[in-house]
Parts: C-alpha cells; structure tokens; sequence
C-alpha cells in the first residue's frame, strides 16, 4: 500500500496529530507543526524557528528553503503544492544522504550510531564536541559529489551549534540527544517563555 495515505498506524487524537512512538524524525519536526495537523506550512517553520529564539532572517530563509526542499518529498502525487506543505507523516522520505545515521530509513533512533559520534569525533571531551571536531565529523559523514547531502548537514548541525554552544563552544551529547526527538526545542521554547531574572 502506499505509504503516503491514511493508514491505520496513522493516530489521531480529538482531531490532532500524533507522531509514532518509533519515528522519532516525526516528533523532531512536529514541533514546528504548530497546530498540530499533522503538516508542517512555511509559516509554522517560521514561528517555530522563532519560538526557539532565531531572528526574523534566519526564521525567513529557513521557512522558504526547508519548505521548499521537504515538501513534495513528504507528499503524495506528483503535483507540487505551492503553500509547500510537509506531511510529518511521510518525514523520513525526506532525509537526505552525509548525515549521521542516527535516524534510520524509517526515522527511528539508532543508539550506536547516536554513540558513535563521540566515540569517533569527540577528542578533547568525551562527552560534548567543539566547532573542530563538530566539522571533523561533517567530513566524515560525506558520501562523494552528494553535495545537496553535505550543504543539508552542514546546515542542521552548524544551526544547532550556533544556538547551542556553551560558553566554552562545546555542544553537549544531552543538547545533541534532545534534538533528535525534538525535547531540546520544547525546552527552548520554556526558557525563552520564562527568561531568567537577572539578579
Ligand atoms: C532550529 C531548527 C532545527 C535544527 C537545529 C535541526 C537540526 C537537525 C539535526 C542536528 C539533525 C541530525 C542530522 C544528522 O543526524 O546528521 C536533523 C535532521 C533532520 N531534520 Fe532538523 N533541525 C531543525 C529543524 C528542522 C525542521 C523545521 C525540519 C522539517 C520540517 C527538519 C527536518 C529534518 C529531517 C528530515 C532530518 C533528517 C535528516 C537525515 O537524517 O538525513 N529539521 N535536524
Ligand atoms: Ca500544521
């Protein structure tokens, strides 16, 4: 059967979305699915970025290219959509080659891949990666002239260190690990609500 209509493992509750419990790449981009529908339009993309604390050029462009590129990918058919919706249901056949391998082809967490990543990469602290070894690892994931591929990867992971960093520039294996399952948006979302008082 073809996967991209409703099927009886597509759940449904009072109307809302819910992303499969073993596709965790479903709950990774369900975050930006604002209302919960199940699809993701630029404009969510856009508020999501800019719940998370993105400026308005970042949000924009991010909105426009993420869209654009995901969404017949994710969609039945062969016509394009021009509101350049993305289906979460169908977010796995949007992956894209160069990645890390943590998300299988159905979109599951791979533990020793997730591993993997400091095993191979993280040098200088066990258990979090500097800018270096952050690109030491984009080049290695590489697969030859896949250069959609590499340009996608680079992306996700330098916007995810920009954001994420500590002051020290480490990204952290608990940040890395949130945002697989989309917690670490969530979460940032939280603090931004409720900023810290300054004492
Ligand atoms: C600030 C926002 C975002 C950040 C920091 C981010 C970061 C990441 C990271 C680090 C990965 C893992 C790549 C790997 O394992 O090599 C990833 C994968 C992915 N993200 Fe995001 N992401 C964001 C927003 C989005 C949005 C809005 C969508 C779509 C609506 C999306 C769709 C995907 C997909 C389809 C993958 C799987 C790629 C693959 O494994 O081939 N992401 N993202
Ligand atoms: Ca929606």
């Amino acid at each position: 059967m073809d996967s991209s209509t409703l099927s009886s493992t597509d759940k449904q509750q009072n109307g809302k979305f819910v992303p499969n419990d073993h596709n965790v790449l479903q709950k990774h981009v369900f975050f930006f699915d604002r209302n919960q529908d199940g699809i993701v339009y630029p404009w969510e993309t856009f508020q999501g970025f800019r719940s998370i604390g993105c400026g308005i050029l970042l949000s924009t462009a991010s909105a426009f290219l993420i869209n654009i590129a995901l969404s017949q990918k994710t969609r039945p058919g062969k016509f394009p959509s021009l509101l350049f919706p993305i289906e979460v249901k169908n977010i796995q056949r949007a992956k894209h080659g160069s990645d890390s391998g943590v998300y299988d082809s159905e979109g599951r967490f791979v533990p020793a891949k997730f591993e993997e990543i400091f095993s191979k990469h993280a040098r200088s602290h066990p258990n979090s990666l500097t800018s270096d070894e952050l690109m030491g690892m984009l080049k290695a994931n590489r697969e030859p002239k896949d250069f959609k591929g590499w340009v996608a990867s680079y992306t996700e992971w330098k916007i995810l260190y920009t954001l994420c960093k500590d002051k020290d520039g480490l990204l952290h294996k608990d940040t890395i690990r949130a945002v697989y399952d989309g917690s670490l948006f969530e979460r940032m979302e939280k603090e931004r609500a409720s900023p810290k008082k300054t004492a």
